[in-house]
């Protein structure tokens, strides 16, 4: 009989959802010790909150286990298709703020645009028999993005961490991949192409268009609505 929202479980969104919850007075905490993935919701009754995984709670929204959930407008594009049938974006919190961008060396001199990128791939194709590699975990996002901007010659790779090292590493030539302040990249010696932003993300609350609900939930939805000002 509780309306479950899901919150990441650690790190800079977890904080700032919290803060952004405790600002329109729904206190959210983590209970227990540091490791427990317990939580506690002060100031309004039925509302339970769950601690999980960013990357997991697009896939628990949509399998209706959770009736709401916080995460990254970027990571729900990724995981789920035909996103907007599943979950409905209730409101963006205004942090979280990243943009996922194409990357390739700053010493390739040539290679500032996806043309040049599509260029450069099928030079690389024919000089060395394979096709030009992009480490990302964004694989639905950037294989839309190239194939609506007409590249072809080009291979993912999976990367699930430390993207911007696969180039350093040699198993990649390029990556797609988040940013915010640039600092990765320069570090790792990549640059921005100039007109491949796939995406600007930020964190988001969302409803699940599949988890059911009974007539108290649903009264306890309308009042956690109100308390947050989302109610049109
Ligand atoms: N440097 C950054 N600045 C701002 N937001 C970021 C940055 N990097 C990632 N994010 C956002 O944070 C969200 C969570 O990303 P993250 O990769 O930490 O999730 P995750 O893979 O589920 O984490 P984990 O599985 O380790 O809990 C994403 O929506 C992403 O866009
Ligand atoms: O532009 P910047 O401010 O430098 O931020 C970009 C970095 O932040 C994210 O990594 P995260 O810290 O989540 O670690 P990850 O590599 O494990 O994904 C992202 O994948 C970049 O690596």
């Amino acid at each position: 009989m509780t309306i479950k929202l899901g919150v990441p479980s650690k790190g800079r969104l977890m904080e700032k959802t919290f803060d952004w919850f405790g600002a329109r007075d729904v206190g959210l905490s983590r209970s227990g010790s540091d490791r427990e993935y317990a939580g506690s919701v002060e100031g309004i009754d039925g509302v339970e909150l769950v601690l999980l995984s960013a990357g997991e709670i697009p896939r628990e929204l949509a399998a209706g286990r959770i009736h709401l959930g916080v995460t990254g407008t970027d990571l729900v594009r990724e995981k789920l298709g035909q996103w907007e049938q599943q979950v409905e974006e209730l409101a963006l919190l205004g942090f979280g703020q990243a943009d996922l961008i194409i990357a390739v060396p700053s010493c390739w001199v040539d290679v500032d645009t996806l043309d040049d990128l599509d260029a450069a791939a099928s030079a690389f194709r024919a000089q060395h028999g394979f096709r030009l590699r992009l480490a990302t975990k964004y694989h639905r996002l950037v294989r839309e993005f190239l194939r609506d901007n007409g590249v072809a010659d080009y291979q993912l790779v999976d990367s699930q961490g430390a993207t911007e090292g696969t180039v350093k590493n040699l198993t990649a030539e390029g990556v797609a991949d988040i940013t915010s302040t640039g600092d990765t990249l320069r570090a790792n010696h990549l640059k921005i192409l100039g007109d491949a932003l796939v995406l600007q993300s930020q964190a988001t609350l969302f409803r699940s268009r599949t988890a059911s609900m009974n007539d108290a939930e649903r009264a306890t939805l309308k009042t956690l609505k109100t308390k947050l000002r989302l109610e049109r």
